[in-house]
Protein backbone atom coordinates (compact mmCIF):
# COMPACT_ATOMS: atom_id res chain seq x y z
CA UNK A 1 0.00 0.00 0.00
CA UNK A 2 1.77 3.68 -1.11
CA UNK A 3 2.36 6.17 1.61
CA UNK A 4 -0.82 7.22 2.79
CA UNK A 5 0.03 10.53 4.09
CA UNK A 6 1.34 11.74 0.95
CA UNK A 7 -1.80 10.71 -0.92
CA UNK A 8 -4.23 13.09 -0.12
CA UNK A 9 -7.69 11.29 1.69
CA UNK A 10 -10.50 13.02 0.03
CA UNK A 11 -13.20 13.10 2.01
CA UNK A 12 -15.76 11.22 0.59
CA UNK A 13 -18.31 10.86 2.59
CA UNK A 14 -22.04 10.79 1.42
CA UNK A 15 -24.07 13.36 2.23
CA UNK A 16 -24.96 12.97 5.76
CA UNK A 17 -28.46 11.56 6.33
CA UNK A 18 -30.81 12.76 8.58
CA UNK A 19 -31.18 9.39 10.46
CA UNK A 20 -27.49 9.13 11.36
CA UNK A 21 -28.05 12.76 13.15
CA UNK A 22 -30.71 10.50 14.64
CA UNK A 23 -28.82 7.83 15.78
CA UNK A 24 -26.18 10.50 16.84
CA UNK A 25 -28.79 11.96 19.02
CA UNK A 26 -29.29 8.60 20.39
CA UNK A 27 -26.03 8.23 21.38
CA UNK A 28 -25.69 11.33 23.06
CA UNK A 29 -28.77 10.93 25.23
CA UNK A 30 -27.29 7.35 26.13
CA UNK A 31 -23.92 8.87 27.43
CA UNK A 32 -25.60 11.36 29.36
CA UNK A 33 -27.91 8.70 31.07
CA UNK A 34 -25.05 6.39 31.49
CA UNK A 35 -22.92 9.12 32.48
CA UNK A 36 -25.56 10.35 35.46
CA UNK A 37 -25.67 6.73 36.57
CA UNK A 38 -22.15 6.72 36.61
CA UNK A 39 -21.50 10.12 38.08
CA UNK A 40 -24.08 9.22 40.92
CA UNK A 41 -22.20 6.02 41.77
CA UNK A 42 -19.31 7.96 42.31
CA UNK A 43 -20.50 10.71 43.90
CA UNK A 44 -22.00 8.29 46.38
CA UNK A 45 -24.80 10.88 46.07
CA UNK A 46 -26.53 10.01 49.36
CA UNK A 47 -27.79 13.07 51.52
CA UNK A 48 -27.64 12.45 55.20
CA UNK A 49 -28.14 8.78 55.58
CA UNK A 50 -30.63 8.71 52.78
CA UNK A 51 -30.65 7.67 49.22
CA UNK A 52 -29.79 9.89 46.65
CA UNK A 53 -31.97 9.02 43.67
CA UNK A 54 -28.90 10.16 41.19
CA UNK A 55 -27.23 6.81 42.57
CA UNK A 56 -30.52 4.60 41.92
CA UNK A 57 -31.25 3.96 38.10
CA UNK A 58 -33.89 2.35 36.81
CA UNK A 59 -33.51 -0.45 34.70
CA UNK A 60 -35.70 1.20 31.52
CA UNK A 61 -32.39 4.11 31.88
CA UNK A 62 -29.83 2.00 32.50
CA UNK A 63 -30.81 -0.55 29.99
CA UNK A 64 -28.25 -0.34 26.97
CA UNK A 65 -29.76 0.68 23.67
CA UNK A 66 -28.43 -0.44 20.90
CA UNK A 67 -29.07 -3.78 22.23
CA UNK A 68 -28.42 -6.67 19.73
CA UNK A 69 -29.81 -9.82 20.91
CA UNK A 70 -28.76 -13.07 18.56
CA UNK A 71 -29.03 -16.44 20.01
CA UNK A 72 -25.46 -16.35 21.23
CA UNK A 73 -26.51 -12.92 23.34
CA UNK A 74 -29.36 -13.86 24.62
CA UNK A 75 -27.84 -17.50 25.72
CA UNK A 76 -25.01 -15.53 27.82
CA UNK A 77 -27.17 -13.04 29.05
CA UNK A 78 -29.90 -15.32 30.44
CA UNK A 79 -27.06 -17.23 32.20
CA UNK A 80 -26.18 -14.71 34.20
CA UNK A 81 -29.81 -13.12 35.40
CA UNK A 82 -30.46 -16.63 35.89
CA UNK A 83 -27.58 -17.16 38.29
CA UNK A 84 -28.23 -13.33 39.42
CA UNK A 85 -32.27 -15.06 40.09
CA UNK A 86 -29.84 -18.07 41.93
CA UNK A 87 -28.75 -15.35 44.52
CA UNK A 88 -25.40 -15.32 43.35
CA UNK A 89 -23.15 -12.98 42.47
CA UNK A 90 -21.63 -13.21 39.35
CA UNK A 91 -18.07 -12.31 38.22
CA UNK A 92 -18.03 -11.34 33.82
CA UNK A 93 -14.51 -12.10 32.53
CA UNK A 94 -13.79 -11.66 29.29
CA UNK A 95 -11.26 -9.57 27.27
CA UNK A 96 -11.53 -5.89 26.24
CA UNK A 97 -14.02 -4.80 24.01
CA UNK A 98 -15.89 -7.60 23.82
CA UNK A 99 -19.37 -7.03 24.87
CA UNK A 100 -19.09 -7.50 28.41
CA UNK A 101 -20.54 -3.93 29.85
CA UNK A 102 -23.17 -4.19 27.33
CA UNK A 103 -24.30 -7.95 28.77
CA UNK A 104 -24.05 -6.85 32.36
CA UNK A 105 -26.04 -3.91 31.90
CA UNK A 106 -28.82 -5.73 29.34
CA UNK A 107 -28.50 -8.66 32.47
CA UNK A 108 -29.43 -5.52 35.54
CA UNK A 109 -31.85 -4.12 33.54
CA UNK A 110 -33.66 -7.73 33.10
CA UNK A 111 -34.11 -8.18 36.38
CA UNK A 112 -36.14 -5.43 36.51
CA UNK A 113 -34.70 -4.05 40.24
CA UNK A 114 -32.99 -0.10 40.21
CA UNK A 115 -29.12 -0.79 39.35
CA UNK A 116 -26.83 1.31 41.04
CA UNK A 117 -23.16 1.41 38.80
CA UNK A 118 -19.77 1.74 39.96
CA UNK A 119 -16.49 1.90 37.85
CA UNK A 120 -13.64 0.04 39.95
CA UNK A 121 -9.87 1.77 40.04
CA UNK A 122 -6.70 2.63 42.51
CA UNK A 123 -8.64 5.15 44.13
CA UNK A 124 -11.40 2.78 45.07
CA UNK A 125 -11.50 1.95 48.58
CA UNK A 126 -13.85 1.04 51.55
CA UNK A 127 -15.19 4.41 52.18
CA UNK A 128 -15.70 5.00 48.20
CA UNK A 129 -17.83 1.84 48.32
CA UNK A 130 -19.91 2.12 51.65
CA UNK A 131 -19.52 5.95 52.53
CA UNK A 132 -18.25 8.71 54.07
CA UNK A 133 -18.93 11.28 56.49
CA UNK A 134 -19.07 14.57 54.35
CA UNK A 135 -18.21 17.72 56.04
CA UNK A 136 -20.75 18.64 59.21
CA UNK A 137 -23.73 20.73 59.49
CA UNK A 138 -23.12 23.51 62.15
CA UNK A 139 -25.81 25.12 63.77
CA UNK A 140 -25.97 26.78 67.10
CA UNK A 141 -28.42 25.69 70.35
CA UNK A 142 -29.19 28.57 72.15
CA UNK A 143 -30.81 28.14 75.85
CA UNK A 144 -32.08 31.36 78.22
CA UNK A 145 -31.93 29.95 81.69
CA UNK A 146 -32.50 33.30 83.63
CA UNK A 147 -32.86 36.37 82.03
CA UNK A 148 -30.40 38.17 80.66
CA UNK A 149 -28.17 35.04 80.63
CA UNK A 150 -28.47 32.86 77.42
CA UNK A 151 -25.76 30.03 76.82
CA UNK A 152 -25.15 29.05 73.24
CA UNK A 153 -23.92 25.90 72.19
CA UNK A 154 -22.40 25.07 68.61
CA UNK A 155 -23.44 21.92 67.46
CA UNK A 156 -22.01 20.20 64.64
CA UNK A 157 -23.54 17.16 62.88
CA UNK A 158 -21.56 14.75 60.86
CA UNK A 159 -23.39 14.34 57.68
CA UNK A 160 -22.77 10.80 56.43
CA UNK A 161 -23.08 10.27 52.50
CA UNK A 162 -24.05 6.75 51.46
CA UNK A 163 -21.96 5.33 48.79
CA UNK A 164 -22.85 2.88 45.87
CA UNK A 165 -23.07 -0.23 47.98
CA UNK A 166 -24.77 1.03 50.82
CA UNK A 167 -26.85 2.19 48.53
CA UNK A 168 -27.02 -0.70 46.64
CA UNK A 169 -27.82 -3.10 49.76
CA UNK A 170 -30.22 -0.72 51.20
CA UNK A 171 -32.64 -0.88 47.96
CA UNK A 172 -32.43 -4.11 46.96
CA UNK A 173 -30.29 -2.65 43.89
CA UNK A 174 -28.20 -4.70 41.49
CA UNK A 175 -24.73 -3.05 41.97
CA UNK A 176 -23.57 -3.13 38.78
CA UNK A 177 -19.48 -3.06 39.52
CA UNK A 178 -17.64 -2.56 36.08
CA UNK A 179 -13.87 -3.51 36.05
CA UNK A 180 -13.93 -4.53 39.46
CA UNK A 181 -10.28 -5.94 39.48
CA UNK A 182 -8.93 -2.32 39.13
CA UNK A 183 -9.59 -1.50 43.04
CA UNK A 184 -7.39 -3.18 45.77
CA UNK A 185 -8.32 -5.85 47.16
CA UNK A 186 -8.17 -4.67 50.39
CA UNK A 187 -11.46 -2.31 49.17
CA UNK A 188 -13.64 -5.83 49.01
CA UNK A 189 -13.01 -6.67 52.59
CA UNK A 190 -16.88 -4.98 53.42
CA UNK A 191 -18.11 -7.72 50.38
CA UNK A 192 -17.06 -10.91 52.19
CA UNK A 193 -19.96 -9.83 55.23
CA UNK A 194 -22.69 -9.10 52.59
CA UNK A 195 -22.36 -11.90 50.55
CA UNK A 196 -21.63 -14.44 53.49
CA UNK A 197 -23.66 -13.40 56.53
CA UNK A 198 -25.96 -10.73 54.60
CA UNK A 199 -25.10 -7.46 56.57
CA UNK A 200 -22.81 -4.54 55.88
CA UNK A 201 -20.64 -3.53 57.78
CA UNK A 202 -20.21 0.85 57.68
CA UNK A 203 -16.78 1.59 59.08
CA UNK A 204 -17.37 5.77 60.41
CA UNK A 205 -20.82 4.78 61.36
CA UNK A 206 -21.34 4.03 65.10
CA UNK A 207 -24.18 2.03 67.27
CA UNK A 208 -26.96 0.56 65.58
CA UNK A 209 -25.96 2.50 62.21
CA UNK A 210 -22.78 0.58 61.94
CA UNK A 211 -24.61 -1.95 60.10
CA UNK A 212 -27.05 -3.05 57.64
CA UNK A 213 -29.17 -5.93 57.03
CA UNK A 214 -28.60 -6.54 52.83
CA UNK A 215 -32.06 -6.51 51.24
CA UNK A 216 -33.02 -9.81 50.11
CA UNK A 217 -33.01 -8.25 46.30
CA UNK A 218 -29.76 -6.67 46.19
CA UNK A 219 -27.46 -8.37 44.01
CA UNK A 220 -23.51 -8.21 42.55
CA UNK A 221 -22.49 -8.08 39.23
CA UNK A 222 -18.96 -7.52 39.01
CA UNK A 223 -16.66 -7.53 35.30
CA UNK A 224 -13.24 -8.21 34.59
CA UNK A 225 -10.92 -7.87 31.92
CA UNK A 226 -9.02 -11.21 31.75
CA UNK A 227 -5.85 -10.08 30.94
CA UNK A 228 -6.13 -7.80 33.80
CA UNK A 229 -7.86 -9.55 35.87
CA UNK A 230 -4.97 -11.65 35.79
CA UNK A 231 -2.18 -8.43 36.28
CA UNK A 232 -4.03 -5.75 38.29
CA UNK A 233 -4.80 -6.85 41.79
CA UNK A 234 -5.04 -10.75 43.20
CA UNK A 235 -8.65 -10.33 44.68
CA UNK A 236 -9.05 -12.96 47.79
CA UNK A 237 -9.60 -15.90 47.25
CA UNK A 238 -12.29 -16.37 50.07
CA UNK A 239 -14.14 -13.39 48.02
CA UNK A 240 -13.92 -15.01 44.56
CA UNK A 241 -14.76 -18.42 45.83
CA UNK A 242 -18.45 -16.68 45.85
CA UNK A 243 -18.83 -15.61 42.92
CA UNK A 244 -19.59 -17.90 39.98
CA UNK A 245 -17.43 -16.98 36.43
CA UNK A 246 -19.16 -16.02 33.84
CA UNK A 247 -16.34 -16.32 30.65
CA UNK A 248 -17.49 -14.60 27.45
CA UNK A 249 -15.22 -13.81 24.30
CA UNK A 250 -15.39 -11.93 21.12
CA UNK A 251 -19.33 -12.84 19.62
CA UNK A 252 -19.00 -14.61 16.50
CA UNK A 253 -19.07 -12.86 13.17
CA UNK A 254 -22.44 -12.41 12.27
CA UNK A 255 -23.47 -11.10 15.89
CA UNK A 256 -20.33 -8.66 15.37
CA UNK A 257 -22.25 -7.58 11.80
CA UNK A 258 -25.40 -6.87 13.85
CA UNK A 259 -24.12 -5.09 16.39
CA UNK A 260 -21.48 -2.97 13.86
CA UNK A 261 -25.09 -2.12 11.77
CA UNK A 262 -26.91 -1.09 15.22
CA UNK A 263 -24.63 1.40 15.83
CA UNK A 264 -23.07 2.53 12.50
CA UNK A 265 -25.74 3.45 9.81
CA UNK A 266 -23.76 2.12 6.79
CA UNK A 267 -23.75 -0.35 3.79
CA UNK A 268 -23.83 -3.59 4.75
CA UNK A 269 -20.86 -4.95 2.32
CA UNK A 270 -19.14 -2.19 4.38
CA UNK A 271 -20.01 -3.56 8.21
CA UNK A 272 -18.90 -7.07 6.55
CA UNK A 273 -15.63 -5.33 5.34
CA UNK A 274 -15.44 -4.27 8.66
CA UNK A 275 -16.02 -7.16 10.78
CA UNK A 276 -14.08 -9.38 8.24
CA UNK A 277 -11.15 -7.08 8.67
CA UNK A 278 -11.49 -6.82 12.54
CA UNK A 279 -11.73 -10.40 13.23
CA UNK A 280 -8.69 -10.98 11.30
CA UNK A 281 -6.55 -8.28 12.56
CA UNK A 282 -7.61 -9.82 16.08
CA UNK A 283 -5.65 -12.80 15.33
CA UNK A 284 -2.85 -11.03 13.75
CA UNK A 285 -2.23 -8.05 16.00
CA UNK A 286 -0.54 -8.01 19.72
CA UNK A 287 -2.87 -4.99 19.92
CA UNK A 288 -6.56 -5.75 21.02
CA UNK A 289 -8.75 -5.73 18.80
CA UNK A 290 -12.32 -5.39 20.26
CA UNK A 291 -15.98 -4.72 18.83
CA UNK A 292 -15.71 -1.41 19.87
CA UNK A 293 -12.96 -0.90 17.24
CA UNK A 294 -14.59 -2.53 14.60
CA UNK A 295 -17.53 0.49 15.40
CA UNK A 296 -15.64 2.81 15.35
CA UNK A 297 -13.70 1.64 11.75
CA UNK A 298 -17.43 1.21 10.39
CA UNK A 299 -18.19 5.22 11.71
CA UNK A 300 -14.98 6.74 9.55
CA UNK A 301 -15.80 4.62 6.60
CA UNK A 302 -19.29 6.85 6.48
CA UNK A 303 -17.14 9.75 6.06
CA UNK A 304 -13.68 8.32 4.17
CA UNK A 305 -16.07 6.02 1.39
CA UNK A 306 -19.11 7.32 -0.48
CA UNK A 307 -20.02 3.51 -1.08
CA UNK A 308 -19.42 0.26 0.08
CA UNK A 309 -16.95 0.01 -3.23
CA UNK A 310 -14.73 2.82 -2.22
CA UNK A 311 -13.86 0.76 0.42
CA UNK A 312 -10.38 -0.59 -0.40
CA UNK A 313 -7.26 -2.32 1.27
CA UNK A 314 -5.91 0.55 1.21
CA UNK A 315 -8.73 2.73 2.88
CA UNK A 316 -9.12 -0.10 5.49
CA UNK A 317 -6.00 -0.57 6.42
CA UNK A 318 -5.58 3.53 6.04
CA UNK A 319 -8.58 3.72 9.49
CA UNK A 320 -7.67 0.83 11.14
CA UNK A 321 -4.33 1.71 11.43
CA UNK A 322 -6.32 5.02 13.20
CA UNK A 323 -8.27 3.26 15.33
CA UNK A 324 -5.48 1.09 16.65
CA UNK A 325 -3.01 3.52 16.50
CA UNK A 326 -4.07 4.87 20.81
CA UNK A 327 -2.97 1.39 21.87
CA UNK A 328 0.23 1.88 20.62
CA UNK A 329 3.04 4.02 22.49
CA UNK A 330 3.41 5.95 19.88
CA UNK A 331 7.00 5.97 18.89
CA UNK A 332 7.04 6.20 14.69
CA UNK A 333 8.20 3.02 13.46
CA UNK A 334 5.82 1.39 15.98
CA UNK A 335 2.60 3.36 13.76
CA UNK A 336 4.82 1.96 10.47
CA UNK A 337 5.17 -1.29 11.73
CA UNK A 338 1.18 -1.21 12.60
CA UNK A 339 0.39 -0.39 9.51
CA UNK A 340 2.53 -2.82 7.42
CA UNK A 341 1.26 -5.59 9.64
CA UNK A 342 -2.32 -4.46 8.90
CA UNK A 343 -1.55 -4.16 5.35
CA UNK A 344 -0.26 -7.63 5.35
CA UNK A 345 -2.92 -9.31 7.13
CA UNK A 346 -5.71 -7.69 5.09
N1 LIG B 1 -25.13 -6.96 22.30
C1 LIG B 1 -24.73 -5.73 21.94
N2 LIG B 1 -25.59 -4.92 21.29
C2 LIG B 1 -25.20 -3.69 20.90
N3 LIG B 1 -23.96 -3.17 21.10
C3 LIG B 1 -23.06 -3.98 21.73
C4 LIG B 1 -23.39 -5.28 22.20
N4 LIG B 1 -22.28 -5.82 22.79
C5 LIG B 1 -21.30 -4.89 22.70
N5 LIG B 1 -21.77 -3.78 22.07
C6 LIG B 1 -21.00 -2.57 21.75
O1 LIG B 1 -19.63 -2.96 21.52
C7 LIG B 1 -18.75 -2.04 22.18
C8 LIG B 1 -17.93 -2.79 23.23
O2 LIG B 1 -18.83 -3.33 24.17
P1 LIG B 1 -18.58 -3.15 25.75
O3 LIG B 1 -18.20 -1.75 26.07
O4 LIG B 1 -19.76 -3.73 26.44
O5 LIG B 1 -17.30 -4.10 25.90
P2 LIG B 1 -16.47 -4.37 27.23
O6 LIG B 1 -16.01 -5.77 27.18
O7 LIG B 1 -17.22 -3.92 28.41
O8 LIG B 1 -15.27 -3.37 26.96
P3 LIG B 1 -14.19 -2.92 28.05
O9 LIG B 1 -13.42 -4.12 28.40
O10 LIG B 1 -13.41 -1.87 27.30
O11 LIG B 1 -14.99 -2.36 29.21
C9 LIG B 1 -19.61 -0.96 22.80
O12 LIG B 1 -19.72 0.13 21.90
C10 LIG B 1 -20.97 -1.63 22.95
O13 LIG B 1 -22.04 -0.68 22.86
Amino acid sequence: MGDSSSRDRKVRGRKIRSDRSKKKRRKAKKQAKKQRASNGAATGGGSGNGTDPSTLTSPEEIAPDPFVETDAVTAVRDRITGWLEAGQPVHLIGPTGCGKTALALSAAAERGRPVVWLNGDEAVGTAELVGTHSGGERYEERDQFVSGVSKTTEVVRERWVDNPLSVAVKEGATLVYNEFSRSDPAAHNVLLSVLEEGVLERPGKHGEDRTIDVHPEFRLLVTSNDVEYAGVHEQQDALLDRFVGVHVDYHDAETEREIVAAHVDAPEETVERVVDATRTLRDELDVVVGTRAAITAAEGLTVFAADADEVDDELLADVFTDVLAPKLAGEDDEIDDLRETITDAL
